[in-house]
């Protein structure tokens, strides 16, 4: 049942044609306090029409209202405040889950693809706590966009191309070993790397050298070729480790390289509508109309481009995708790469770029310092998920030292708090990182949210009787409960609107510590009338935060 169209309904009866219903449903609304009931309709629109104080005309509706489907109906100053019938409303919540638990919150916002740029590592570099954050985030937005109607395609923009590969060819040739390679790849591709710097800066010449192996790679030239390919697949490797921990896949790998022989026609198109210019030796797309500074283009060796190859790529999945939005869940630090990508696309007459949408998250800091591979202030992200591991299984043999699949478990609740945490912040907000916090099965943590789903099926398991939704529940502390219960399609509409599963995670914290409150003070498993409808609410809450848990990417263990 529409509770709120209840609500309309009764407002459009005792005012008349004054307001239609649609802008009756957009003044009402939700009081901060379940004291203030509801559902709240504040007069002060009407004052002007009816020519009268707002108090007044509150007065005069609830005369006028018929209350009979309420609980009651009351004046606040100017409002008008519905408390609904609590009976019918149990009812309806808890039969409406029941009847198709595995959909609820399922709702058409949308339909058609979308791309979704995210997590998009550099070969032979190690995964940062950035890549990790654009790796959750996107998988998150995935699925409340699946959830919601929409297509989503994962792409994992892989950074396998671009200059730095001539000169990590260069290193190997001179100073590499396969074995080592083999053995340990990003560990020693780094090395090389690093040497190569630090060579380089004696031997200037080295860098016309990698110059040149980039170009080669460019030109597709055999040797090459299979050297960076190698580095590529070994990287891959280890990135799918990771992958594997998550529990993440992607739709597609198509990184950079994959638009090396599609951009000569982007190069082509920019020069054919008089969009390039010379500037300093480079060629560049003027933006000082957008107020930003200038893309580049290629660079005076011919070689191309960050920006180009996004170009490329943005161009690639309109064509090949007919998105209806595309996605890049990228730092903050990119803002203006993204600005110019979607400028130069408007200026190349390609009004499909207003669906672009740069999808911008904050940095992970550690003891609050920025994190940076170069300082050695780094966080290994496998090591990372390891420990997360370790801790929660320290925690589990503690709680529950006879758990079957303790190890499962471990991981589920280890690699889940890793997620979550990083999900229940707002994808803006920087934040420190510390371990310790991150497992803790108290606050607002992930095991939480775990543990409490687990917590209600230990009571379905635990009670002799079925749970029953059709059964009447009276009992007002459930009422914060269901209240939460009957959020939840609406939670995920805002989650997806401001492209943000913190709404999900804060909104999963929420549910668990309604539940956990209702747990703390109502004896559950009493044998009375009312049982089966407190149990058909245990089961609703399990449900739904399993499927929170799930929007997430997080595991929802049915026992820890
Ligand atoms: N289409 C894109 N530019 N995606 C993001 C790529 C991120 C890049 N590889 C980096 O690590 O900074």
């Amino acid at each position: 049942m529409d509770f709120k169209q209840q609500v309309v309904d009764a407002l459009h009866q005792a005012i008349g044609d004054q307001l239609t219903p649609a802008e009756i449903s957009n003044l009402v609304e939700t009081p901060k306090t379940n004291a203030m009931g509801d559902y709240a309709f504040p007069t002060f629109a009407l004052a002007k029409v009816f020519r009268k104080a707002p108090k007044m005309i509150a007065t005069d509706l609830v005369a006028q209202i018929d209350a009979t489907p309420f609980e009651k109906v009351e004046v606040v100053g100017g409002y008008v405040n519905f408390f609904l019938d609590k009976i019918s409303f149990a009812n309806s919540i808890l039969t409406t889950i029941a009847a198709d638990p595995a959909h609820y919150g399922e709702q058409t916002l949308g339909t058609g693809n979308v791309p979704i740029d995210m997590s998009s590592p550099n070969i032979a570099k190690p995964m940062s706590m950035g890549h990790l954050r654009s790796t959750v985030i996107g998988n998150a937005l995935a699925n409340i966009l699946k959830k919601t109607g929409y297509s989503p395609i994962k792409i994992n923009h892989l950074g396998d191309w671009g200059t730095q590969f001539g000169k990590l060819i260069v290193a190997y040739r001179k100073w590499g070993s396969e074995a080592d390679v083999k053995k340990d790849p990003i560990h020693y591709l780094v090395q090389y790397y690093v040497q190569f710097h630090e060579e380089a800066e004696k031997h200037p010449e080295l860098d016309d050298e990698a110059r040149q192996v980039f170009k080669q790679l460019e030109d597709g030239d055999q040797e090459v070729y299979k050297l960076w390919s190698w580095f590529r697949e070994e990287s891959l490797k280890e990135f799918n480790r990771i992958y594997a921990e998550l529990g993440i896949e992607f739709d597609s790998y198509k990184g950079e390289a994959f638009y090396n022989d599609k951009m000569d026609a982007v190069t082509d198109e920019l020069e054919a509508k008089g969009l390039l210019k010379e500037s300093q030796g480079a060629e560049i797309v003027d933006l000082s109309k957008y107020d930003l500074n200038p893309a580049l283009i290629r660079k005076s060796d011919g070689a191309t481009l960050y920006m180009t190859r996004d170009l490329a790529a943005a161009i690639y999945r309109h064509d090949n995708y007919n998105f209806v939005q595309s996605l890049y869940v990228v730092g903050n630090e990119q803002r203006e790469h993204f600005q110019q990508l979607k400028a130069v696309l408007k200026e190349m007459g390609d009004d499909w770029a207003d669906n672009i949408h740069h999808i911008p998250f904050g940095l992970i800091t550690s003891g609050g310092k920025k994190l940076s591979t170069r300082k050695g202030n780094i966080i290994l992200l496998e090591q990372v998920l390891k420990d997360a591991v370790g801790l929660a299984k320290a925690q589990i043999a503690e709680k529950h030292p006879d758990l079957a699949n303790a190890d499962q478990v471990a991981h589920e609740v280890g690699v889940g708090a890793v997620i979550f945490h990083d999900l229940k912040n707002e994808r803006l907000d920087n934040f420190d990182f510390n371990l310790e916090e991150v497992v803790r099965f108290e606050g607002e943590t992930g095991p939480y949210v775990q543990y409490t789903n687990a917590r209600a099926n230990s009571i379905l398991k635990k009670s002799s009787q079925d749970p029953a939704a059709e059964v009447a529940l009276t009992d007002p502390a459930a009422w914060p409960v269901l209240k939460a219960l009957a959020d939840y399609p609406a939670v995920i509409a805002r989650a997806l609107k401001a492209y943000e599963p913190s709404v999900i995670a804060k909104y999963a914290l929420k549910l668990a510590k309604a539940f956990n409150q209702y747990y703390a003070n109502v004896k559950v498993l009493v044998d009375d009338a009312e049982l089966p409808a407190r149990l058909a609410m245990v089961q609703a809450v399990s449900t739904v935060l399993t499927d929170a848990l799930h929007l997430l990417g997080v595991g929802a263990p049915a026992e820890m």
